[in-house]
Protein backbone atom coordinates (compact mmCIF):
# COMPACT_ATOMS: atom_id res chain seq x y z
CA UNK A 1 0.00 0.00 0.00
CA UNK A 2 2.79 2.35 1.24
CA UNK A 3 4.92 1.22 -2.11
CA UNK A 4 1.77 2.41 -4.13
CA UNK A 5 1.53 5.73 -2.64
CA UNK A 6 5.17 6.08 -3.00
CA UNK A 7 5.05 5.57 -6.46
CA UNK A 8 1.26 7.03 -7.34
CA UNK A 9 2.79 10.18 -5.89
CA UNK A 10 5.56 11.97 -8.16
CA UNK A 11 3.08 10.77 -11.47
CA UNK A 12 0.31 12.58 -9.62
CA UNK A 13 2.38 15.55 -8.99
CA UNK A 14 4.21 15.11 -12.16
CA UNK A 15 1.05 15.22 -14.11
CA UNK A 16 -0.45 17.92 -11.86
CA UNK A 17 2.77 19.90 -13.32
CA UNK A 18 2.28 19.35 -16.95
CA UNK A 19 -1.16 19.76 -17.14
CA UNK A 20 -0.82 23.14 -15.59
CA UNK A 21 2.19 24.33 -17.60
CA UNK A 22 0.11 23.04 -21.22
CA UNK A 23 -2.64 25.26 -19.31
CA UNK A 24 -0.85 27.87 -18.92
CA UNK A 25 0.82 27.71 -22.38
CA UNK A 26 -2.15 26.77 -24.49
CA UNK A 27 -5.13 27.51 -22.85
CA UNK A 28 -5.48 30.14 -20.46
CA UNK A 29 -7.26 33.56 -21.76
CA UNK A 30 -3.64 35.08 -22.12
CA UNK A 31 -2.27 32.69 -24.02
CA UNK A 32 -2.27 34.85 -26.94
CA UNK A 33 -0.63 37.66 -25.76
CA UNK A 34 3.04 38.11 -26.53
CA UNK A 35 5.65 37.59 -24.14
CA UNK A 36 8.06 35.13 -22.68
CA UNK A 37 6.83 31.36 -22.20
CA UNK A 38 8.65 30.89 -18.90
CA UNK A 39 6.90 34.17 -17.36
CA UNK A 40 3.87 32.59 -18.60
CA UNK A 41 4.69 29.57 -16.98
CA UNK A 42 5.43 30.41 -13.42
CA UNK A 43 5.76 33.54 -10.80
CA UNK A 44 9.27 32.10 -10.28
CA UNK A 45 10.29 33.88 -13.18
CA UNK A 46 9.24 37.78 -11.55
CA UNK A 47 11.01 35.87 -8.22
CA UNK A 48 13.98 35.29 -9.71
CA UNK A 49 14.23 39.09 -11.24
CA UNK A 50 13.05 40.45 -8.06
CA UNK A 51 14.50 38.33 -5.44
CA UNK A 52 17.87 36.79 -6.48
CA UNK A 53 18.70 39.85 -8.92
CA UNK A 54 17.39 42.21 -5.82
CA UNK A 55 14.64 43.88 -7.63
CA UNK A 56 15.16 44.43 -11.47
CA UNK A 57 12.26 42.85 -12.98
CA UNK A 58 10.93 46.59 -14.05
CA UNK A 59 14.54 46.89 -15.87
CA UNK A 60 13.56 43.12 -17.07
CA UNK A 61 10.24 44.14 -18.53
CA UNK A 62 11.52 47.00 -20.31
CA UNK A 63 13.79 44.71 -22.05
CA UNK A 64 10.88 42.18 -22.93
CA UNK A 65 9.34 45.33 -24.39
CA UNK A 66 11.86 46.01 -26.77
CA UNK A 67 11.72 42.45 -27.55
CA UNK A 68 7.95 42.00 -27.74
CA UNK A 69 6.50 45.18 -28.54
CA UNK A 70 4.34 47.63 -26.34
CA UNK A 71 1.77 44.67 -24.49
CA UNK A 72 3.52 41.50 -22.86
CA UNK A 73 2.07 38.84 -20.31
CA UNK A 74 4.55 39.44 -17.64
CA UNK A 75 3.03 36.60 -15.49
CA UNK A 76 1.23 33.59 -15.74
CA UNK A 77 -1.52 35.84 -14.97
CA UNK A 78 -0.61 39.17 -15.67
CA UNK A 79 -0.24 41.95 -18.95
CA UNK A 80 1.92 44.76 -18.70
CA UNK A 81 1.18 47.73 -21.15
CA UNK A 82 3.75 50.27 -22.24
CA UNK A 83 1.51 53.32 -24.04
CA UNK A 84 1.46 56.65 -21.86
CA UNK A 85 -1.87 57.62 -23.90
CA UNK A 86 -3.47 54.84 -22.14
CA UNK A 87 -2.63 55.51 -18.82
CA UNK A 88 -5.78 57.52 -18.42
CA UNK A 89 -7.61 54.84 -19.49
CA UNK A 90 -6.81 52.45 -17.21
CA UNK A 91 -6.85 54.57 -14.31
CA UNK A 92 -9.32 57.47 -14.34
CA UNK A 93 -11.78 56.02 -17.00
CA UNK A 94 -11.72 52.60 -15.62
CA UNK A 95 -12.18 54.34 -12.15
CA UNK A 96 -13.86 51.27 -10.56
CA UNK A 97 -11.36 49.11 -11.13
CA UNK A 98 -9.94 46.92 -8.14
CA UNK A 99 -6.55 46.94 -7.03
CA UNK A 100 -4.51 43.18 -7.50
CA UNK A 101 -5.37 41.06 -4.25
CA UNK A 102 -2.38 39.59 -4.40
CA UNK A 103 0.20 42.69 -3.84
CA UNK A 104 -1.62 43.71 -0.79
CA UNK A 105 0.76 41.81 1.89
CA UNK A 106 3.81 43.39 0.23
CA UNK A 107 4.19 45.58 3.37
CA UNK A 108 2.22 43.81 5.78
CA UNK A 109 -0.55 46.36 5.90
CA UNK A 110 -3.27 45.45 3.88
CA UNK A 111 -5.76 47.31 6.15
CA UNK A 112 -4.89 50.58 4.72
CA UNK A 113 -6.17 52.30 1.56
CA UNK A 114 -3.33 52.04 -0.81
CA UNK A 115 -3.76 47.96 -0.57
CA UNK A 116 -7.36 47.51 -0.18
CA UNK A 117 -8.40 45.85 -3.79
CA UNK A 118 -12.09 46.39 -3.83
CA UNK A 119 -13.17 50.24 -5.11
CA UNK A 120 -15.90 50.54 -2.44
CA UNK A 121 -14.48 49.72 0.61
CA UNK A 122 -11.38 51.99 -0.38
CA UNK A 123 -13.73 54.66 -1.34
CA UNK A 124 -15.66 54.12 1.99
CA UNK A 125 -11.39 53.97 4.10
CA UNK A 126 -10.35 57.35 2.08
CA UNK A 127 -13.43 59.74 2.47
CA UNK A 128 -12.25 60.55 6.04
CA UNK A 129 -8.98 61.14 5.34
CA UNK A 130 -9.58 63.34 2.29
CA UNK A 131 -10.49 66.38 4.23
CA UNK A 132 -7.39 66.00 6.33
CA UNK A 133 -4.83 66.13 3.38
CA UNK A 134 -6.96 68.76 1.30
CA UNK A 135 -5.05 71.95 0.19
CA UNK A 136 -7.18 74.05 2.58
CA UNK A 137 -5.96 71.88 5.83
CA UNK A 138 -2.66 71.37 4.46
CA UNK A 139 -2.23 75.31 4.23
CA UNK A 140 -3.36 75.45 7.78
CA UNK A 141 -0.08 73.72 8.67
CA UNK A 142 1.97 75.81 7.20
CA UNK A 143 3.28 77.06 10.33
CA UNK A 144 4.62 73.83 11.86
CA UNK A 145 6.58 73.38 8.24
CA UNK A 146 7.91 76.67 7.99
CA UNK A 147 9.05 75.63 12.12
CA UNK A 148 10.69 72.54 10.55
CA UNK A 149 12.06 74.86 7.95
CA UNK A 150 13.75 76.86 10.83
CA UNK A 151 15.24 73.92 12.23
CA UNK A 152 17.07 72.84 8.91
CA UNK A 153 17.99 76.07 7.95
CA UNK A 154 20.04 76.25 11.07
CA UNK A 155 21.15 72.86 10.98
CA UNK A 156 22.37 74.26 7.66
CA UNK A 157 24.31 77.17 8.84
CA UNK A 158 26.53 74.72 11.52
CA UNK A 159 27.42 72.89 8.28
CA UNK A 160 28.63 76.18 6.72
CA UNK A 161 30.23 77.04 10.20
CA UNK A 162 32.26 73.68 10.56
CA UNK A 163 32.71 73.15 7.15
CA UNK A 164 31.83 69.09 7.20
CA UNK A 165 30.66 67.35 4.36
CA UNK A 166 26.55 67.53 4.85
CA UNK A 167 24.64 64.29 3.82
CA UNK A 168 21.57 66.49 3.00
CA UNK A 169 19.33 63.63 1.50
CA UNK A 170 19.40 62.40 5.21
CA UNK A 171 17.76 65.53 6.10
CA UNK A 172 15.67 65.62 3.44
CA UNK A 173 14.15 62.43 4.99
CA UNK A 174 14.27 63.38 8.91
CA UNK A 175 12.44 66.86 7.54
CA UNK A 176 9.72 64.72 5.76
CA UNK A 177 9.54 62.11 8.27
CA UNK A 178 9.23 65.05 11.08
CA UNK A 179 6.93 66.62 8.86
CA UNK A 180 4.40 63.90 7.92
CA UNK A 181 4.11 62.31 11.62
CA UNK A 182 3.43 65.58 13.18
CA UNK A 183 0.66 66.68 10.94
CA UNK A 184 -0.68 63.07 10.86
CA UNK A 185 -0.38 61.71 14.47
CA UNK A 186 0.27 65.20 16.36
CA UNK A 187 3.90 63.71 17.61
CA UNK A 188 7.30 63.32 15.62
CA UNK A 189 10.57 62.67 16.44
CA UNK A 190 12.55 65.31 15.52
CA UNK A 191 15.04 63.70 13.55
CA UNK A 192 15.98 67.28 11.64
CA UNK A 193 17.39 68.62 15.15
CA UNK A 194 20.06 65.73 16.03
CA UNK A 195 23.04 67.49 15.44
CA UNK A 196 24.67 66.80 11.74
CA UNK A 197 21.37 65.36 10.58
CA UNK A 198 22.99 61.66 11.20
CA UNK A 199 18.98 59.88 11.81
CA UNK A 200 16.08 59.54 10.09
CA UNK A 201 13.42 56.95 8.99
CA UNK A 202 15.16 56.16 5.25
CA UNK A 203 16.74 53.17 6.36
CA UNK A 204 13.69 51.68 8.24
CA UNK A 205 11.33 52.35 4.82
CA UNK A 206 13.86 51.14 2.41
CA UNK A 207 14.54 47.54 4.29
CA UNK A 208 10.46 47.31 4.34
CA UNK A 209 10.60 48.37 0.81
CA UNK A 210 13.28 45.86 -0.45
CA UNK A 211 11.45 43.26 1.98
CA UNK A 212 8.19 43.53 -0.45
CA UNK A 213 9.47 41.20 -3.06
CA UNK A 214 9.89 38.46 -0.55
CA UNK A 215 6.59 39.02 1.18
CA UNK A 216 4.94 39.14 -2.41
CA UNK A 217 5.87 35.97 -2.85
CA UNK A 218 5.84 34.19 0.40
CA UNK A 219 2.19 35.96 1.91
CA UNK A 220 2.92 33.99 4.93
CA UNK A 221 6.05 35.97 5.58
CA UNK A 222 4.80 39.03 7.77
CA UNK A 223 2.26 37.02 9.66
CA UNK A 224 5.40 34.99 10.91
CA UNK A 225 7.61 38.03 11.63
CA UNK A 226 4.77 39.52 13.72
CA UNK A 227 4.59 36.70 15.43
CA UNK A 228 8.55 36.82 16.69
CA UNK A 229 9.33 38.73 19.87
CA UNK A 230 10.60 42.33 18.58
CA UNK A 231 14.02 41.50 19.85
CA UNK A 232 14.44 38.62 17.32
CA UNK A 233 13.19 41.06 15.00
CA UNK A 234 15.28 43.75 15.78
CA UNK A 235 18.36 41.34 15.79
CA UNK A 236 17.92 40.16 12.23
CA UNK A 237 17.26 43.39 10.47
CA UNK A 238 18.60 46.34 13.06
CA UNK A 239 17.02 48.97 10.44
CA UNK A 240 13.77 47.38 11.32
CA UNK A 241 13.96 48.45 15.03
CA UNK A 242 12.53 52.37 14.43
CA UNK A 243 9.91 50.57 13.04
CA UNK A 244 9.04 48.88 15.95
CA UNK A 245 9.48 51.27 18.14
CA UNK A 246 7.04 53.72 15.87
CA UNK A 247 4.59 50.65 15.44
CA UNK A 248 4.55 50.59 19.78
CA UNK A 249 4.58 54.48 19.79
CA UNK A 250 1.00 54.38 17.20
CA UNK A 251 -0.44 51.41 19.16
CA UNK A 252 -0.52 54.43 22.72
CA UNK A 253 -1.35 57.17 20.62
CA UNK A 254 -4.03 55.04 18.93
CA UNK A 255 -5.37 53.76 22.95
CA UNK A 256 -4.93 57.74 24.02
CA UNK A 257 -7.36 58.57 21.16
CA UNK A 258 -9.81 56.49 21.70
CA UNK A 259 -9.86 56.87 25.62
CA UNK A 260 -9.96 60.62 24.97
CA UNK A 261 -12.71 60.50 22.43
CA UNK A 262 -14.72 58.22 25.74
CA UNK A 263 -14.42 60.66 27.85
CA UNK A 264 -16.13 63.45 26.07
CA UNK A 265 -12.70 65.50 25.66
CA UNK A 266 -12.67 68.07 23.06
CA UNK A 267 -10.26 67.12 20.11
CA UNK A 268 -7.12 69.20 19.54
CA UNK A 269 -7.58 72.19 16.81
CA UNK A 270 -5.62 69.92 14.83
CA UNK A 271 -6.98 66.67 15.22
CA UNK A 272 -4.73 63.69 14.46
CA UNK A 273 -5.79 61.03 11.43
CA UNK A 274 -6.70 58.88 14.29
CA UNK A 275 -9.32 61.43 15.24
CA UNK A 276 -10.40 61.79 12.02
CA UNK A 277 -10.96 58.02 11.62
CA UNK A 278 -12.12 57.24 14.92
CA UNK A 279 -14.84 60.49 14.84
CA UNK A 280 -16.25 59.25 10.91
CA UNK A 281 -18.62 57.48 9.90
CA UNK A 282 -17.32 54.22 9.30
CA UNK A 283 -18.16 51.06 10.81
CA UNK A 284 -16.92 49.86 14.02
CA UNK A 285 -14.65 46.94 12.26
CA UNK A 286 -12.90 49.98 10.35
CA UNK A 287 -12.15 51.38 13.84
CA UNK A 288 -9.71 48.48 14.89
CA UNK A 289 -6.71 49.00 16.40
CA UNK A 290 -4.89 46.94 14.34
CA UNK A 291 -6.61 48.99 10.70
CA UNK A 292 -5.75 51.97 12.72
CA UNK A 293 -1.93 51.29 12.92
CA UNK A 294 -1.85 49.50 9.27
CA UNK A 295 -3.52 53.12 8.10
CA UNK A 296 -0.87 55.34 10.34
CA UNK A 297 1.93 53.32 9.03
CA UNK A 298 1.39 53.53 5.13
CA UNK A 299 0.90 57.05 5.61
CA UNK A 300 4.80 57.11 6.49
CA UNK A 301 5.84 54.77 4.41
CA UNK A 302 4.33 56.42 1.50
CA UNK A 303 5.42 60.24 2.59
CA UNK A 304 8.53 60.35 3.49
CA UNK A 305 10.68 58.48 1.55
CA UNK A 306 8.48 59.47 -2.08
CA UNK A 307 9.41 63.24 -0.68
CA UNK A 308 13.04 62.43 0.06
CA UNK A 309 13.95 61.46 -3.15
CA UNK A 310 12.02 64.01 -5.01
CA UNK A 311 13.70 66.36 -2.85
CA UNK A 312 17.30 64.86 -3.70
CA UNK A 313 16.58 64.36 -7.67
CA UNK A 314 16.13 68.44 -7.94
CA UNK A 315 18.44 69.24 -5.51
CA UNK A 316 21.49 66.86 -7.50
CA UNK A 317 20.28 67.95 -10.94
CA UNK A 318 20.81 71.92 -9.86
CA UNK A 319 23.66 71.54 -8.39
CA UNK A 320 25.31 69.43 -10.93
CA UNK A 321 24.52 72.25 -13.71
CA UNK A 322 25.90 75.79 -12.94
CA UNK A 323 23.40 77.23 -15.67
CA UNK A 324 20.11 75.37 -13.63
CA UNK A 325 21.81 76.51 -10.68
CA UNK A 326 22.19 80.29 -11.93
CA UNK A 327 18.60 80.60 -13.10
CA UNK A 328 16.92 79.57 -9.78
CA UNK A 329 19.21 81.33 -7.82
CA UNK A 330 18.04 84.81 -9.95
CA UNK A 331 14.71 83.43 -9.57
CA UNK A 332 14.35 83.46 -6.05
CA UNK A 333 16.77 86.75 -5.44
CA UNK A 334 14.45 88.42 -7.37
CA UNK A 335 11.50 86.94 -5.74
CA UNK A 336 12.81 87.19 -2.28
CA UNK A 337 15.35 90.61 -2.30
CA UNK A 338 15.81 90.56 1.36
CA UNK A 339 15.12 87.09 2.93
CA UNK A 340 14.79 88.11 6.56
CA UNK A 341 11.73 89.62 6.57
CA UNK A 342 8.74 87.77 7.71
CA UNK A 343 7.38 85.83 5.57
CA UNK A 344 10.07 85.90 3.33
CA UNK A 345 9.60 81.60 2.37
CA UNK A 346 6.28 81.65 2.90
CA UNK A 347 4.43 79.04 0.82
CA UNK A 348 2.30 81.69 -0.80
CA UNK A 349 5.50 83.65 -2.51
CA UNK A 350 7.10 80.33 -3.73
CA UNK A 351 4.47 78.28 -5.42
CA UNK A 352 4.05 80.67 -8.22
CA UNK A 353 7.77 80.73 -9.29
CA UNK A 354 7.88 79.22 -12.58
CA UNK A 355 11.41 78.24 -12.55
CA UNK A 356 11.24 76.56 -9.03
CA UNK A 357 8.13 75.22 -10.18
CA UNK A 358 10.25 73.48 -13.12
CA UNK A 359 12.87 72.28 -11.11
CA UNK A 360 10.65 70.86 -8.27
CA UNK A 361 8.44 68.89 -11.39
CA UNK A 362 11.70 68.02 -12.99
CA UNK A 363 13.11 66.45 -9.67
CA UNK A 364 9.70 64.26 -9.60
CA UNK A 365 9.60 63.29 -13.30
CA UNK A 366 12.82 61.62 -12.68
CA UNK A 367 12.54 60.53 -9.63
CA UNK A 368 9.86 57.82 -10.56
CA UNK A 369 8.14 58.55 -7.41
CA UNK A 370 7.47 54.89 -7.41
CA UNK A 371 9.52 52.34 -9.41
CA UNK A 372 6.76 49.46 -9.59
CA UNK A 373 4.34 48.40 -11.75
CA UNK A 374 0.69 49.40 -10.94
CA UNK A 375 -1.89 46.97 -11.77
CA UNK A 376 -5.65 47.18 -11.63
CA UNK A 377 -8.48 44.47 -12.44
CA UNK A 378 -11.60 45.17 -14.04
CA UNK A 379 -14.00 43.26 -14.40
CA UNK A 380 -15.02 44.05 -17.99
CA UNK A 381 -13.17 43.27 -20.84
CA UNK A 382 -10.74 46.15 -22.20
CA UNK A 383 -9.68 46.62 -25.61
CA UNK A 384 -6.29 47.90 -26.38
CA UNK A 385 -5.51 48.15 -29.83
CA UNK A 386 -6.13 44.52 -31.65
CA UNK A 387 -6.24 42.64 -28.46
CA UNK A 388 -8.80 42.20 -26.01
CA UNK A 389 -7.66 41.67 -22.08
CA UNK A 390 -9.93 39.62 -20.33
CA UNK A 391 -11.75 40.54 -17.22
CA UNK A 392 -10.56 39.70 -14.09
CA UNK A 393 -6.98 40.11 -15.94
CA UNK A 394 -4.48 42.44 -13.58
CA UNK A 395 -3.70 44.80 -15.67
CA UNK A 396 -0.28 47.18 -15.57
CA UNK A 397 1.49 50.29 -16.29
CA UNK A 398 4.62 51.85 -14.67
CA UNK A 399 5.66 55.31 -14.43
CA UNK A 400 8.92 55.39 -15.98
CA UNK A 401 7.28 54.22 -19.10
CA UNK A 402 5.57 57.54 -19.24
CA UNK A 403 8.21 59.91 -17.65
CA UNK A 404 10.68 58.30 -19.57
CA UNK A 405 9.13 58.28 -23.00
CA UNK A 406 10.75 61.00 -25.49
CA UNK A 407 7.26 61.05 -26.85
CA UNK A 408 6.02 62.93 -24.37
CA UNK A 409 9.51 64.23 -23.40
CA UNK A 410 11.70 65.27 -25.68
CA UNK A 411 15.42 64.05 -24.16
CA UNK A 412 13.63 62.25 -21.42
CA UNK A 413 16.84 61.67 -18.86
CA UNK A 414 17.44 65.63 -19.02
CA UNK A 415 16.68 67.78 -15.91
CA UNK A 416 15.26 70.32 -18.10
CA UNK A 417 13.07 72.63 -15.76
CA UNK A 418 12.49 74.84 -18.84
CA UNK A 419 9.84 72.32 -20.02
CA UNK A 420 7.24 73.26 -17.78
CA UNK A 421 7.54 76.97 -18.70
CA UNK A 422 4.42 78.67 -20.47
CA UNK A 423 0.62 78.86 -19.37
CA UNK A 424 -0.19 75.49 -20.61
CA UNK A 425 3.23 73.43 -21.36
CA UNK A 426 2.57 70.98 -24.70
CA UNK A 427 3.95 67.65 -24.98
CA UNK A 428 5.09 66.93 -28.88
CA UNK A 429 1.63 65.49 -30.13
CA UNK A 430 0.04 68.65 -28.42
CA UNK A 431 -1.81 67.47 -25.41
CA UNK A 432 -1.19 69.26 -22.22
CA UNK A 433 2.35 67.97 -20.94
CA UNK A 434 1.07 67.87 -17.52
CA UNK A 435 -1.66 64.98 -19.16
CA UNK A 436 1.71 62.63 -18.97
CA UNK A 437 2.68 63.86 -15.51
CA UNK A 438 2.32 61.24 -13.77
CA UNK A 439 3.98 60.88 -10.74
CA UNK A 440 1.01 61.42 -7.86
CA UNK A 441 -0.91 58.39 -10.13
CA UNK A 442 -3.95 59.86 -10.95
CA UNK A 443 -8.03 58.90 -10.42
CA UNK A 444 -9.20 57.98 -7.50
CA UNK A 445 -6.43 55.89 -5.99
CA UNK A 446 -3.89 59.04 -6.75
CA UNK A 447 -1.89 60.42 -4.01
CA UNK A 448 -3.43 61.25 -0.93
CA UNK A 449 -0.01 63.41 0.08
CA UNK A 450 0.31 65.46 -2.57
CA UNK A 451 -1.19 68.94 -0.76
CA UNK A 452 1.19 68.09 1.73
CA UNK A 453 4.23 66.90 -0.90
CA UNK A 454 3.82 69.82 -2.80
CA UNK A 455 4.06 72.78 -0.12
CA UNK A 456 7.24 70.67 2.00
CA UNK A 457 9.10 70.40 -2.30
CA UNK A 458 8.52 74.35 -2.42
CA UNK A 459 9.38 75.40 1.26
CA UNK A 460 12.18 73.88 1.19
CA UNK A 461 13.90 73.91 -2.35
CA UNK A 462 13.15 77.64 -1.91
CA UNK A 463 14.16 78.24 1.07
CA UNK A 464 17.84 76.13 0.24
CA UNK A 465 18.54 77.61 -2.33
CA UNK A 466 17.91 81.14 -1.69
CA UNK A 467 19.93 81.03 1.78
CA UNK A 468 22.65 78.48 0.75
CA UNK A 469 25.34 78.58 -1.73
CA UNK A 470 26.00 74.41 -1.96
CA UNK A 471 28.18 72.66 -3.57
CA UNK A 472 27.95 68.59 -4.77
CA UNK A 473 30.49 66.93 -2.37
CA UNK A 474 31.47 63.29 -4.17
CA UNK A 475 28.22 62.93 -5.07
CA UNK A 476 27.67 61.89 -8.94
CA UNK A 477 24.30 61.20 -11.40
CA UNK A 478 24.89 57.19 -9.74
CA UNK A 479 23.32 58.51 -6.31
CA UNK A 480 20.02 59.33 -7.86
CA UNK A 481 19.61 56.82 -10.68
CA UNK A 482 17.18 54.17 -10.45
CA UNK A 483 19.30 51.15 -9.96
CA UNK A 484 16.96 49.15 -7.97
CA UNK A 485 13.35 48.79 -7.93
CA UNK A 486 11.82 48.42 -4.14
CA UNK A 487 8.54 49.40 -5.18
CA UNK A 488 10.23 52.86 -3.86
CA UNK A 489 13.25 53.64 -6.45
CA UNK A 490 16.39 52.79 -4.85
CA UNK A 491 19.82 54.34 -6.29
CA UNK A 492 23.06 51.81 -6.44
CA UNK A 493 23.56 49.95 -2.87
CA UNK A 494 26.60 51.38 -2.07
CA UNK A 495 25.15 55.25 -2.73
CA UNK A 496 26.56 57.18 0.56
CA UNK A 497 23.36 59.64 -0.62
CA UNK A 498 23.69 63.35 -2.09
CA UNK A 499 26.12 65.11 -0.10
CA UNK A 500 27.15 68.56 -0.44
CA UNK A 501 29.04 71.00 1.17
CA UNK A 502 27.70 74.52 2.29
CA UNK A 503 30.34 77.25 1.10
CA UNK A 504 27.64 80.43 1.42
CA UNK A 505 24.88 81.76 3.47
CA UNK A 506 23.32 84.49 1.73
CA UNK A 507 21.36 87.25 3.55
C1 LIG B 1 6.79 63.77 -3.99
C2 LIG B 1 6.06 63.16 -3.10
C3 LIG B 1 5.08 62.06 -3.39
C4 LIG B 1 4.90 61.31 -4.51
C5 LIG B 1 5.66 61.41 -5.82
C6 LIG B 1 3.81 60.38 -4.25
C7 LIG B 1 3.33 59.45 -5.16
C8 LIG B 1 2.29 58.57 -4.91
C9 LIG B 1 1.83 57.57 -5.83
C10 LIG B 1 2.42 57.30 -7.22
C11 LIG B 1 0.80 56.92 -5.25
C12 LIG B 1 0.05 55.73 -5.81
C13 LIG B 1 -1.06 56.12 -6.72
C14 LIG B 1 -1.77 54.93 -7.28
O1 LIG B 1 -1.83 53.85 -6.66
O2 LIG B 1 -2.29 55.05 -8.39
C15 LIG B 1 0.61 57.51 -3.95
C16 LIG B 1 -0.36 57.11 -3.06
C17 LIG B 1 -0.44 57.58 -1.78
N1 LIG B 1 0.31 58.59 -1.21
FE1 LIG B 1 1.73 59.67 -2.14
N2 LIG B 1 3.36 60.59 -2.98
C18 LIG B 1 4.10 61.61 -2.42
C19 LIG B 1 3.95 62.13 -1.15
C20 LIG B 1 3.02 61.71 -0.23
C21 LIG B 1 2.87 62.27 1.09
C22 LIG B 1 3.66 63.45 1.67
C23 LIG B 1 1.92 61.54 1.71
C24 LIG B 1 1.47 61.80 3.13
C25 LIG B 1 0.32 61.73 3.57
C26 LIG B 1 1.43 60.54 0.77
C27 LIG B 1 0.42 59.63 1.02
C28 LIG B 1 -0.09 58.74 0.09
C29 LIG B 1 -1.14 57.78 0.38
C30 LIG B 1 -1.84 57.60 1.72
C31 LIG B 1 -1.37 57.06 -0.80
C32 LIG B 1 -2.40 55.96 -1.02
C33 LIG B 1 -3.67 56.58 -1.58
C34 LIG B 1 -4.78 55.59 -1.88
O3 LIG B 1 -4.47 54.44 -2.22
O4 LIG B 1 -5.93 55.99 -1.76
N3 LIG B 1 2.14 60.67 -0.40
N4 LIG B 1 1.53 58.53 -3.77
Amino acid sequence: MAYNLLLTLPVVVLGSLVSLAIYRLYLHPLARFPGPKLAALTKWYEAYYEIVLNGKFSFHIEDLHRKYGPIIRITPDEIHIQDPPFWETLYVKHNKSSKYEWTAGRFGNSGSVFTTSDPTLHKIRRIPLNYMFSRKAILGFESAVQAKMDIMTRGLKRFHETGAVCKISEAYSAFAGDVVTQYSFGFDYDHLSLEGFPDSFHDAFMAVSAFGHVALQFPWMHSLLNSLPDSWNKAMNPPLAKLLDLQKDLRAKIAGVNKSIDQGEKPPEHPTIFHSLLQSDLPPAEKSNLRLAEEAQLILGAGIETTAWALCQSTYHILASPQIHSKLKSELRAAIPNPSAPSAFAYANLENLPYLRGCIKEGIRLGLSVSARNPRVLTDPLPWRDYVIPPGTPISMTIADVHLNSDYFPSPSTFNPDRWLGDSPKAPDGSPLERYFVAFGKGPRSCLGINLAWMELFVMLGRVFRLFELELYETDETDVALAHDFFLPSPKLDSKGVRVRVVGVES
